[in-house]
């Protein structure tokens, strides 16, 4: 069972830094090269984008959150056991303050920023593996294609999040910085064989453009699936590419074991 427990929450935002914290549980680390390790998340809320298929969507789409002072997120971080500290969300590294709890925590923790790579944290900022999730084109949303639960919209507004996701979504300066300032992982979620065309082209641009390798086992495909049922469906297409195209296949443990439950 992941290990949950009460965060103090307040509405408003505290005096000084403060972060949109959505939830802070402990959990097994389900994706990437640490998967298996105990770690604490915490998951920030907000995003600039928008994927359609968002396990998180009430960081992103419908972004509901507690504001919790850098101090009081220190605090429940201590509390816990594990040594690795995962920060996602949503996308943390659209908040300056998401750079400031790094540097609180850096001293004691590993640390894990996980992030669709767009922004880059400013420069020595502590972060011990960037986890890169570039986003594809079959990420983006459609007047049909929302995350379940989100209302629908006029078809012109499902257009307007369309383009914009499009026009948001890879920024190659920053995927190169990323894996040339940091320990990293490529990691895209893969929804069928159409993807790899261009997964392929991504990674090349990026070892063009970065000036250090990027090895194939720090690509890592993972399968598109938020429950068990739909990772079924997924995972041995996803499996089968990996070891076709030799990059690394990453399962999502989170989903395996416990269903994407809440704090999971
Ligand atoms: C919710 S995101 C938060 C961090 C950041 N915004 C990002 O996209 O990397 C955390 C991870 O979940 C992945 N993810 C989200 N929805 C997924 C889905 N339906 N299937 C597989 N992975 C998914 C993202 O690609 C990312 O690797
Ligand atoms: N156990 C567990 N591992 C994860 N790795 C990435 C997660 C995420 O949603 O960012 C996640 C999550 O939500 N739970
Ligand atoms: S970038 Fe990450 S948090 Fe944002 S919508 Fe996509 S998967 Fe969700
Ligand atoms: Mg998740």
């Amino acid at each position: 069972m992941p290990v949950t427990s009460e965060v103090d929450r307040s509405d408003a935002a505290p005096d000084g830094p403060a972060l949109p914290v959505n939830e802070l549980f402990s959990s097994l680390q389900g994706e990437g090269t640490l998967a298996g390790v105990p770690s604490t998340f915490v998951r920030t809320s907000g995003c600039n984008l928008r994927c359609w298929f968002c396990d998180s969507s009430h960081t992103s789409w419908e972004p509901t959150h507690a504001w919790m002072s850098v101090d009081d997120v220190v605090a429940a971080v201590e509390e816990r056991t594990p040594d690795h500290v995962v920060l996602t969300g949503g996308e943390p590294a659209i908040h300056d303050e998401s750079f400031e709890l790094l540097r609180r925590l850096d001293d004691d923790y590993h640390l894990t920023v996980e992030t669709n790579g767009t922004v880059v944290p400013p420069k020595g900022t502590p972060v011990d593996l960037v986890s890169i999730s570039p986003k594809l084109a079959s990420s983006t949303p459609t007047a049909d294609r929302i995350p379940a639960g989100v209302e629908g919209d006029t078809d012109a507004d499902a257009a307007d999040r369309a383009e914009r996701h499009e026009a948001a979504r890879v920024e190659l300066a920053a995927l190169a910085a990323l894996v040339e300032r940091y320990e990293s992982q490529l990691k895209f979620v893969v929804t069928g064989r159409d993807d790899m065309t261009e997964i392929v082209d991504l990674v090349d641009r990026v070892r063009e453009a970065a000036s250090v390798p990027v090895p194939d086992d720090e690509v890592l495909l993972m399968p598109e699936g938020q429950t068990r049922e739909q990772l079924a469906g997924t995972r041995e297409t996803v499996a089968d590419l990996a070891l076709e195209y030799g990059f690394r296949y990453t399962p999502r443990i989170h989903v395996d074991v416990w269903n994407d439950a809440p704090e999971s």
